[in-house]
């Protein structure tokens, strides 16, 4: 069977379908996902604009309310969604659940904010004059999406769009439709308006070209690889459209040695190596103080030798696969660099063979590495991360900030002062002390400065920036 596209409202089949296959598991074929061509896109794009202006001036009420059961239906059936989600992305069971339900609180949160949403007023300079500051919908707004949360990500993009009036055309990537369908049906059934929100799956090059380069799509956000971020960039800048893009990281934990050590290792392997490394908020460099280098080393190498690599549904499997053959092949690539380049393997990085076919690879840490190799400056975006030893504090700083990404940045210390001047002085968007740079709050900005963002953030009140402009009003009462 061909799982369709919701296109105005109505599912439709496409030219072209393809196999959505379970990295854990090559020869369970999950199902068959159609492929949009141009001609559904600009089709999903009409709709959209036509449904807009009844959409955002309809009743607030209505959309709150069918937020609110896009979030009941998510959470009543978050097992059911884990288990597809892990078995199409490869995470495992606990995370795939706790990722629907991260996706259902979305819908929730925004529920509420529907009806939260307000305006300022401010004294004229000239007297007698009323100024007013509200906030519109964008219009038709394009989401594209990647591969590493299948259900979050679009969650957290069309929640807000929604939310505040826009209609939404949504393309997810082409290794994991199910989700973000499964996702589509849910809202679907909420009853939102024909042509309010469209889904359209396909790949990159038709489907998000055709949303990045149409005429009526007024915004478009994008989370996904560097090189896509500035292709679509340009192409929006192009014809002067709103984009918002999250991009890769190459996120710091810093140790130092007055760290607790437990704290340490935990958030290094859950930083680095949970979600099999696949998350642009990994821990992929260890910049580690020389006083706990060796300590650290030894107990973070012990609990990577522990950890079960299995398949994602395995019981007790708490790393699966990586997502495909070419993601592999970047991984054991990036560790043939590493080691080219002097770095030391101290543990992992080997294939391992499972029961069923997948693509599976032990967790890799790299000693004695440099924070100029390409390993420590190239995202990598896999179970490999590196250990950079320092002299103190200001070195770890220095070598934190050194990295064209700036999107989550950590440290273990149980001083004030270090971690307050450390919060102060990181150049990132998000900053963890004694947590993983990895794994955020769902209802609070996220997003990175230099390299791994563009635009305004996502999530919390602050996706209003993004969803939707500023008037200013003036008023002579007369
Ligand atoms: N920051 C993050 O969260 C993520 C970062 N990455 C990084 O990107 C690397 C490659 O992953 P990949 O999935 O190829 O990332 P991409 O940036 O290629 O894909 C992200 C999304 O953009 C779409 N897309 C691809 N090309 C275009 C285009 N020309 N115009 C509009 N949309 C397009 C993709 O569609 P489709 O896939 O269907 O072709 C997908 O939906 C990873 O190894 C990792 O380094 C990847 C995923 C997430
Ligand atoms: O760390 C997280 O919880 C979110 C990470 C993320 O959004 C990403 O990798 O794209």
């Amino acid at each position: 069977m061909v799982q369709k596209n919701l296109i105005a409202g109505a599912w439709v089949e496409g030219p072209d379908a393809v196999k959505n296959i379970n990295p854990s598991d090559t020869d369970d074929v999950i199902d068959s996902y159609a492929r949009a061509d141009q001609a559904q896109v600009n089709e999903a794009v009409a709709a959209a604009k036509a449904a807009f202006p009844a959409w955002s001036t309809g009743p607030i009420q209505a959309r709150a309310t069918m937020l609110a059961a896009v979030a009941a239906e998510i959470m009543a059936r978050k097992e059911e969604l884990g288990e597809l989600l892990a078995r199409e992305e490869g995470k495992t069971r606990p995370e795939g659940i706790g990722e629907v339900m991260r996706a259902g609180q979305i819908f929730e949160f925004f529920a509420g904010e529907v009806v939260r949403q307000s305006g300022e007023k401010i004294a004229s300079v000239r007297p007698g004059i009323d100024v007013e500051m509200t906030r519109e919908p964008m219009g038709v707004v394009g989401l594209i999406t990647p591969w590493n949360f299948p259900i979050a990500i679009p969650a957290w993009k069309i929640a807000p769009a929604l939310a505040y009036g826009n209609c939404v055309v949504i393309k997810p990537a082409e290794l994991v439709p199910a989700s973000t369908h499964a996702l589509a049906e849910i809202i679907h059934r909420a009853g939102v308006p024909e042509g309010v929100f469209s889904l359209v799956m396909g790949k990159g090059s038709v489907v998000g070209e055709t949303l990045v380069n149409h005429p009526d799509v007024a915004a478009i956000s994008f989370t996904g690889s560097v090189d896509t971020g500035k292709r679509i960039a340009a192409g929006c800048a192009a014809r002067l459209a709103k984009v918002q893009l999250e991009m890769g990281g190459k996120n710091p934990l810093v140790v130092l040695d007055d760290a607790d050590l437990d704290t340490a290792v935990d958030c290094a392997l859950n930083g680095a190596f949970f979600s099999t490394g696949q998350r642009c908020t990994a821990s992929s460099r260890l910049v580690v103080q020389k006083g706990i280098h060796d300590s650290f080393v030894d107990a973070l190498t012990q609990k990577m030798q522990a950890l079960k690599v299995d398949n994602a549904l395995a019981e007790g499997s708490q790393m699966g696969p990586v997502i495909d053959q070419s993601q592999l092949d970047q991984d054991l690539n990036y560790i043939e660099i590493g080691r080219g380049e002097g770095a030391r393997l101290a543990w992992g990085g080997e294939l391992l063979n499972r029961a069923t076919p997948g693509f599976y690879l032990q967790p890799a840490l790299f000693t004695e590495t440099d924070n100029k190799m390409r390993i420590n400056q190239e995202e990598i975006f896999g179970p490999v991360a590196s250990v950079i030893a320092v002299d103190d504090y200001d070195q770890a700083l220095d070598v934190a900030n050194d990295t064209p990404f700036g999107l989550s940045s950590g440290i273990c210390t149980g001083s004030l002062k270090y971690a307050s001047h450390f919060k102060r002085n990181a150049q990132a968007g998000m900053v963890m002390v004694n947590l993983p740079t990895a794994g955020v709050d769902y209802h609070v900005p996220f997003g990175g400065r230099k390299g791994s963002s563009y635009g305004s953030r996502e999530q919390g009140r602050y996706a209003a920036e993004f969803y939707t402009t500023v008037k200013t009003g003036y008023t002579l009462p007369l």
